[in-house]
């Protein structure tokens, strides 16, 4: 949270002066405050009589400068290069001057944002609000990211005013905000994060609260944020001024009545307007089978590297595979991910980074679907077909905002043309097809598979992307335009580099599952776009401890596993990863042995066996370095078998005849290359027989997992069989170790998702367990009985004490390392 400029600042500069001027000096100041005061009276009292005499239909009305705004406020607008009114600013400011209740609804970069604030800041003045008057204005918006944006406009606008603004979106501790909170008189937030601070803390009083204000109303108002907002607004005061904007507005009187509007008079700019879209905005779609998505995405990049370009997907896990997958592949311009599981921190990193890139490409989720206002987007390109045509328009209104022009394509499966295109017709969207250039049409089917093949991290985003796709379909409510049935699932599989098909699993229940699956989908997107940081669902409410499965649970350890160090450079430092980034978009490969690594490490440190960053010690093993930042990094290299894993396997060599070691590839010769025939096809021959090998390697993987599944049940029911013969025999007095327990702790933890095989411990996130729920760290085969505190491992007989359940990534590491180190 950072107050505004010019106000505060102003006063203290103020008040340092009057301390440091003699006691003569006093009569004539204070004579000269009073007059300053009465002037300011005076200037208030013509101002209450301009907005009295103000016709808010006028038609003279075309600048700032023939509104009645304060000095303070005009001055702002002029330094900030605002001159000439837009049509919502013509329509929605004048009443909101008057004090009326006002619902906006205008195109999407049609200036909306200053339609509000200007009101926010003469009903403040007006009220002759001090610094001292508590919370005089709220600012809602549906995401954080809109909400720095508001908050920076704010500023700009607000320089030369006195109050105090804040920005309350999470990502920074409870605590922290709370202690200024009680001093802001103007706030943005979220309303997850809002509602939090309206319950948890102390002292923060709003009872004085004279304007609430929605951007994005109908998002705010839609289930997401539902219960939120209801809560929310229960802690203001009925008599306020509320006003609510958004390019897609709804009318709905019962969110009307929610917000306790009176009277409210409804704005739309452009409602006469033959379309709903910017008219400097062009509009087309292309009809793409779903498996030919990424060629087509591909060859568009391709052809548009001098671009500025958003590329959206329906989800974060497409996102996070194409940003990987294609930055691998170098396809000559900068890339960049947005999503609402990031840290904050990264996202206000790519968002900076993306406002300020001339040429750039960025993967997003629908978290800068609305509001957003990145400057000179070039193009908005739609991978996935929103859900609505309302998300629509705001997708494309990334583009083409206030007077610019610009670009937006919407890939189609065929399937989805006739339905989505109903839809956009229906909301006056005009859009025309056009056909991908025979020429242009390239496909990287080959290299998502090798790449696949040669990353087991990869393979894995490349799973989960295809299985939030597919079920994002199957929950879509328009069944006009998303056809499950239609979809070509094996040939989207093999066109993102997956060795098989994977197994989708379903909730039974029909309608009302896919409902709760979709809501429960918005809102995993809303806490992560809302407030991540917090305690508090999207829905404001403090959120419950999720039951987990053992089977859940594993596999999300098994997940973490697997990506761990993926994710700490991909989410967790998202910042620094892409600063990497835009140092040398050529230069992706970001390991320990890195050269900034090294740069960075020398710097602060020894460099020979052992070296500092950032006060822990790095260790050479082979050609990796090792960063020992634990007590448990400290420990794996006491463990010989550990060491020698890092150390990696050996060169192979071969000897030749006189007794000299070769390695045993050489490098070809350009002449006997040549002889082997044309380059290109023999890349697409190597290519082909990896896919071939990858499938074969793929079908062995699920024949182990098979056959490890069915020994474990076997053993699972030999046990069982045991048990009743003991029981017969009378009560147990001895922890039983049973063989199931010599198998390795961690075998879980290591196995990937067996694409197309039934093990899909992925999926394990929405699928209720088979069996009755156990401890995470019991096998199938653990007698279902055991005590819940007691857990035993391998025939030594030992006994590991969990006082509790481990729920983090380093509680299950901590465990596997005591396991292991026996
Ligand atoms: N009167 C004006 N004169 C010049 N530029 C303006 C004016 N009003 C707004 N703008 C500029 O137009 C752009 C779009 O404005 P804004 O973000 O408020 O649009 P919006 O209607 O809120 O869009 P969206 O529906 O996408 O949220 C901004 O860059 C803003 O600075």
């Amino acid at each position: 949270m950072a107050p505004t400029t010019g106000g505060p600042k102003t006063v203290v500069a103020h008040r340092q002066k009057k301390n440091s001027k003699s006691a003569d000096a006093t009569p004539k100041k204070t004579e000269a405050k009073t007059l300053k005061r009465k002037r300011g009276q005076d200037e208030l009292e013509k101002l209450k009589i301009a907005i009295q005499e103000l016709d808010p239909k006028s038609p003279n009305l075309t600048k700032f400068s023939d509104l009645p705004l304060c000095a303070a406020t005009a001055s702002g607008l002029r330094a900030s290069h605002f001159e000439v009114l837009t049509d919502i600013q013509k329509a929605a400011i004048p009443l909101a001057l008057k004090g009326r209740d006002v619902l906006g609804a205008a195109k999407t970069g049609s200036g909306k944002t200053l339609a509000f604030l200007i009101p926010v800041l003469e009903k403040l003045v007006q009220a002759q609000w001090t610094e001292y008057d508590g919370l005089g204005a709220l600012i809602i918006s549906p995401t954080r990211e809109l909400a720095v944006q508001i908050f920076e406009v704010l500023r700009k606008i607000g320089r030369n005013h006195v109050f105090s603004a804040g920005l309350v979106i999470g990502g920074k501790s409870l605590k922290e905000e709370a202690d200024r909170l009680g001093r802001m008189n103007i706030l943005v937030c979220t309303p997850g994060r809002m509602l939090q601070h309206l319950d948890q803390t102390a002292g923060f009083d709003v009872n004085n609260l004279q304007m609430l204000v929605l951007d994005e109303a109908d998002r705010i108002m839609d289930m997401g944020f539902q219960s939120a907002v209801d809560a929310l607004v229960e802690h203001l005061p009925k008599t306020r001024q509320t006003m609510l904007f958004s390019a897609t507005q709804s009318k709905r009187v019962s969110d009307l009545a929610r917000l306790s509007l009176k009277d409210p008079e409804y704005v739309s700019a452009h409602e006469e307007a033959p379309t709903a879209t910017p008219t400097n905005l062009q509009q087309s779609y292309i009809i793409t089978p779903l498996h030919e998505k990424l060629d087509t995405l591909w060859g568009f990049i391709r052809t548009n590297l001098k671009s500025k370009m958003i590329v959206f997907f329906s989800s974060g896990k497409q996102v996070r595979f194409v940003y990987e997958s294609f930055k691998r592949m170098q396809p000559g311009i900068s890339l960049l991910h947005l999503h609402g599981r990031q840290k904050q921190v990264g996202r206000m990193e790519i968002t900076r980074k993306f406002t300020s890139s001339k040429y750039a490409c960025l993967f997003a989720t629908d978290v800068v679907a609305r509001g957003v206002d990145f400057p000179a987007v070039d193009w908005v390109v739609q991978v996935d077909c929103p859900e609505d045509a309302d998300t629509y328009i705001h997708r494309v209104g990334r583009t083409a905002r206030y007077e610019s022009k610009g670009r937006a394509v919407l890939f189609m499966e065929p399937s989805e043309e006739q339905g989505f295109l109903s839809r956009l017709e229906q909301k006056k969207i005009p859009i025309t097809k056009v056909n991908v250039r025979e020429g242009k049409k390239t496909s990287i089917k080959g290299e998502l598979q090798s790449q696949c093949f040669q990353s087991a991290d990869l393979k894995y985003l490349g799973q989960k992307a295809f299985i939030t796709y597919v079920r994002s379909i199957y929950v879509q409510k328009d069944k006009q335009v998303f056809k499950f049935d239609k979809l070509d699932l094996d040939g989207y599989a093999a066109s993102l580099g997956l060795p098989g098909t994977p197994q989708v699993k379903f909730q039974k229940g029909g309608e009302e599952m896919r409902r709760a699956n979709k809501q429960a989908s918005r809102m995993v997107f809303d806490v992560g776009s809302d407030d991540d940081s917090s305690d508090y669902d999207a829905d404001g409410r403090l959120k419950k401890k999720e039951v987990r499965t053992k089977y859940q649970k594993m596999a999300e350890r098994q997940n973490q596993d697997v990506l761990s160090s993926h994710y700490r450079k991909l989410v967790q430092d998202a910042a620094d990863e892409d600063e990497d980034e835009d140092d040398g978009f050529l230069s992706v490969k970001r390991v320990l042995g890195d050269k900034e690594l090294d740069d960075t490490a020398a710097g602060m440190g020894d460099d020979d066996d052992g070296k500092e960053i950032a006060g822990a010690k790095v260790v050479k093993i082979g050609d990796q370095e090792i960063i020992i930042d634990s007590k448990r990094a400290e420990k794996k290299l006491m463990s010989k078998a550990k060491v020698a894993k890092m150390m990696g396997k050996g060169q192979k060599l071969i000897f030749d005849d006189e007794g000299n070691a070769q390695p045993l590839y050489v490098l070809q010769g350009l002449e006997d290359f040549q002889k082997e025939g044309d380059a290109k096809e023999l890349r697409e021959k190597f290519v082909e027989a990896e896919g071939e090998r990858v499938k074969e390697a793929d079908v062995e993987d699920k024949e182990l997992a098979r056959k490890r599944r069915k020994e474990k049940r076997d053993r699972a029911k030999a046990r069982e069989r045991g048990e009743e013969v003991e029981r017969e025999r009378g009560p147990i007095t001895q922890l039983d170790s049973g063989d199931e327990q010599d198998e390795d702790p961690l075998a879980l933890l290591k196995s990937l998702p067996i694409a197309g095989g039934g093990d899909h411990s992925d999926d394990g996130e929405d699928e209720p367990p088979k069996k009755k729920t156990k401890k995470w760290f019991q096998n199938d085969s653990d007698v279902e009985d055991e005590p819940e505190q007691k857990k035993r491992k391998t025939s030594g007989r030992k006994v590991i004490e969990m006082g509790y359940e481990p729920d983090n990534l380093q509680d299950l590491e901590a465990l596997a390392a005591g396991l292991l180190e026996d």
